[in-house]
């Protein structure tokens, strides 16, 4: 990585002093990070104390701490990207029945792997809970948010966290999050935060009906006629809600909220608010298509383990997101998963015309742990399962 004159670091003490939280944190961490190449007290205060990068919008930060600068190739261009008016298609599901309804489903997966949903069923009031929830949550104290951190968490299957992957990042992402791995109605009780829980839960059930739909229109597209118990876990077995918060950021220019990847789910459900930055691949020219925020709609996207069940007839395609100079932005992707014990591979379906597979098979937790080990880097995780 190619990092020049890494940038000193100001704070304005008005923005900081807003509230005794953020004061306290700024009288005992601006001597810690004030000098400009102190990486390991950076990571300290953002990953092992819990601030995250909202903690440093938080300080009110001028500039961005080299640690977020990323290389020239990974920046957004944003006066280029927003030129190409080209859009992913919006599909209206509330006549889910109709045979077109269907078509464009299924060209909308192969063609672009992103699409967004309108009379989708999920109620309005929902969403605005879990926007409103993830708000509540990344506004609690560090020491509360720090509770569900990988060191602190009391399961697995919660975790706050910032960036990616910190330990195998060269440069970080302007991200934090937390992830809420769905086991039981009990389970939640009791280990999801309670700031959050009930509308994390309420907007994941309120998902199924649709998601079966997609997922029946999906496999009717690759002659699965029907969803027996084993193909509904392969499909759907598991699930994953995140709730992204992506705070203003001093230089968006030279970072990113989230770097190039494709998600390792089956299909992606993604609320996100009116503020904008989520940007797609479209393979066909290589260009970036910007995600147009709109109100009540769902962003959806085929996985990897889609793709690959159906070998690479419906496309995981590529996105990322940017960082954003004057608001904050938050996002809640659920992920509709194999069960981590599945061995996933081209449904047999797919291969009855004697079609060459292009994929192994292989055991969903390694796949995804392969995922989870590496910084991001675009559509490279899918080469662990190449045939
Ligand atoms: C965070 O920023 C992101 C996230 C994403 C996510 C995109 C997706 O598509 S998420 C959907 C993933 N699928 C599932 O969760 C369903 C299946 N589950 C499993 O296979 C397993 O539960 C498991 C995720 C592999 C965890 O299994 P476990 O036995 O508990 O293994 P560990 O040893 O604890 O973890 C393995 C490895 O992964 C890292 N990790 C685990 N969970 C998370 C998480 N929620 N977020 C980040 N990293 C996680 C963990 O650190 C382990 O690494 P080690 O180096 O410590 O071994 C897209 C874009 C983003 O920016
Ligand atoms: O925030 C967004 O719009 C997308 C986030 C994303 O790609 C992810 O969490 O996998
Ligand atoms: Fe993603």
């Amino acid at each position: 990585m190619n990092i020049t004159n890494p940038p000193l670091f100001s704070i304005n003490i008005n923005r900081a002093k807003r509230s005794l939280n953020t004061l306290t944190v700024c009288i005992t961490m601006v001597p810690a990070i004030s000098g400009n190449s102190n990486s390991l007290n950076i990571l300290d205060f953002v990953v092992n104390k819990g601030h995250g990068v909202k903690g440093l919008a938080d300080l009110g930060l001028k500039t961005l701490p080299h640690q977020y600068i990323q290389p020239p190739q990974e920046r957004f261009d944003t006066s280029l990207e927003d030129a190409t008016h080209d859009s992913i298609p919006l599909i209206d599901m509330s006549r889910c029945d109709d045979p077109k309804v269907a078509e464009a489903v299924c060209n909308a997966a192969q063609k672009w792997g992103f699409f967004q949903i309108i009379n989708h069923g999920v109620p309005i009031h929902v969403l605005e809970n879990v926007k409103e929830a993830t708000h509540g949550f990344f506004g609690l104290p560090a020491e509360e948010k720090n509770k569900y951190s990988k060191e602190h968490s009391v399961t697995n299957n919660v975790r706050y966290g910032t960036s990616f992957t910190p330990e195998a990042e060269k440069a970080l992402e302007w991200k934090d999050y937390l992830s809420l791995f769905y086991v039981s109605d009990d389970e939640a009780a009791s280990c999801w935060p309670p700031i959050c829980r009930n509308e994390a839960l309420e907007y994941m059930k309120s998902f199924e009906i649709v998601v079966k739909k997609l997922l029946e229109i999906l496999m009717n597209g690759l002659n699965v006629k029907e969803i027996d118990q084993t193909k509904e876990s392969i499909l759907m077995g598991s699930k994953r809600i995140n709730l992204n918060y992506y705070p203003i950021c001093p230089n968006p220019e030279l970072t990113v909220g989230v770097g190039r990847h494709s998600d390792v789910s089956t299909l992606t459900l993604l609320l996100q608010d009116d503020i904008g930055g989520l940007y797609v691949r479209n393979t066909m020219n290589m260009k970036w298509i910007h995600v147009r925020p709109i109100s009540g709609a769902l962003v959806i996207n085929v996985g990897d383990a889609l793709q690959i069940m159906s070998n690479g007839k419906y496309k995981s395609v590529e996105h990322r997101v940017s960082a954003n100079g004057s608001r904050n932005r938050i996002s809640a992707p659920i992920f509709v998963n194999p069960k981590a014990s599945d061995i996933i591979g081209p449904l047999p379906e797919v291969l009855q015309s004697g079609e060459k597979p292009l994929y192994k098979h292989v055991l969903y937790s390694d796949y995804v742990k392969h995922f989870f080990r590496k910084a991001h880097d675009g559509k490279a995780t899918i080469e662990f399962a190449k045939a």
